[in-house]
């Protein structure tokens, strides 16, 4: 199933209406979100997700626009992991994850032992099975995004809309749940996906959306938009470019401050890039 953006204008609190987005996100695609703190990524995604109107235009789920969806029909499709949740009711880990199978139950119907298994298997490829049962409350940053990405995966949507993917993830983790996203779009799937980090988008994205903080935005293949120049405008922030296995990486380039001001900022742990030895 494919997602299009006609024309959309997402509506941020006293903006200007921001430059119209007219874009498709086809089946087995991987787009990327990136923009500065507040430019709005997460506006656009939870706007694509039904969940705010649209300033002007609208989304398309499918074949119709997504405001004649039903919502647990949409829902059916349609999956978003948020970029924080907050939980406001006691849940264990299997509960949580069982949320997923909510939009393909009927009010009041209880999950199945099958829902139950979908529910298993997505905590067992995120790596936290052996939690299910655990309250939420007591996990860990890491773990509890594993359970916001498991219940996505118990949902199993046409299109992921995934707010910062690798919030809390140590590297093991970020790959793995880049390869889990990376599988889903090759299955078929559509993912779009807020990313502060390039050198992610560089690898794992096919598509690019840049959002502007002045409500303007470039979107099209990623190596037509993975530019520095364009990234440097983007963030404003100068960059170092290298190529590595085929794929560009981006550091930033932080002018080094001068001998005199580090000898006189606080004492250091470190003395030519070896640990002190306090004793
Ligand atoms: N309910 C609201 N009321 C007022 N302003 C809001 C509201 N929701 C979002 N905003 C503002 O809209 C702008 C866009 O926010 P959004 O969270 O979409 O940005 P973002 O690009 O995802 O940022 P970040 O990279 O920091 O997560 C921000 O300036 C934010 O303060």
């Amino acid at each position: 199933m494919r997602l299009h953006c006609d024309a959309l204008q997402v509506d941020i609190p006293g903006r200007a209406p921001s430059q119209p987005l007219s874009l498709t996100v086809e089946p087995g695609s991987r787009w990327g979100v990136l923009g500065p703190n507040g430019a709005g990524k997460t506006t656009l995604l939870h706007t694509l997700a039904g969940l705010r109107p649209a300033a002007a235009g609208q989304v398309v789920l499918g074949e119709r626009p997504l405001a004649a969806w039903r919502r647990r029909q949409a829902a059916q499709h349609l999956g978003l992991v948020f970029q924080e949740r907050h939980d406001d009711f006691p849940a264990t880990v299997l509960e949580t994850a069982l949320i997923g199978r909510h939009p393909f139950l009927h009010a009041w119907q209880n999950e199945s032992a099958e829902d139950a298994a979908r529910a298993h298997q997505a905590l067992d490829q995120l790596g936290i099975d052996h939690l299910a049962e655990r309250p939420l409350a007591t996990l860990s940053g890491g773990e509890r995004q594993r359970v916001s990405i498991a219940t996505v995966l118990t949902q199993s949507p046409d299109i992921w809309l995934v707010d910062e993917p690798t919030n809390h993830l140590d590297l093991h983790h970020q790959v793995e749940v880049m390869g889990l996203l990376d599988h889903q779009a090759r299955s078929g799937r559509a993912v779009v996906m807020c990313l502060h980090d390039l050198n992610l988008a560089a690898r794992w994205c096919d598509h690019l959306l840049l959002l502007y903080p002045d409500g303007t935005a470039c979107w099209g293949p990623r190596d037509d938009i993975l530019v520095t120049s364009t990234l440097e405008r983007l963030y404003r922030q100068p960059l170092m470019t290298a190529e590595i296995d085929g794929v560009p990486v981006f550091l930033p380039r932080v002018t080094a401050p001068s001998s005199s001001s580090l000898s006189s900022s606080s004492p250091s742990t470190f003395s030519r890039g070896k640990p002190h030895d306090a004793t």
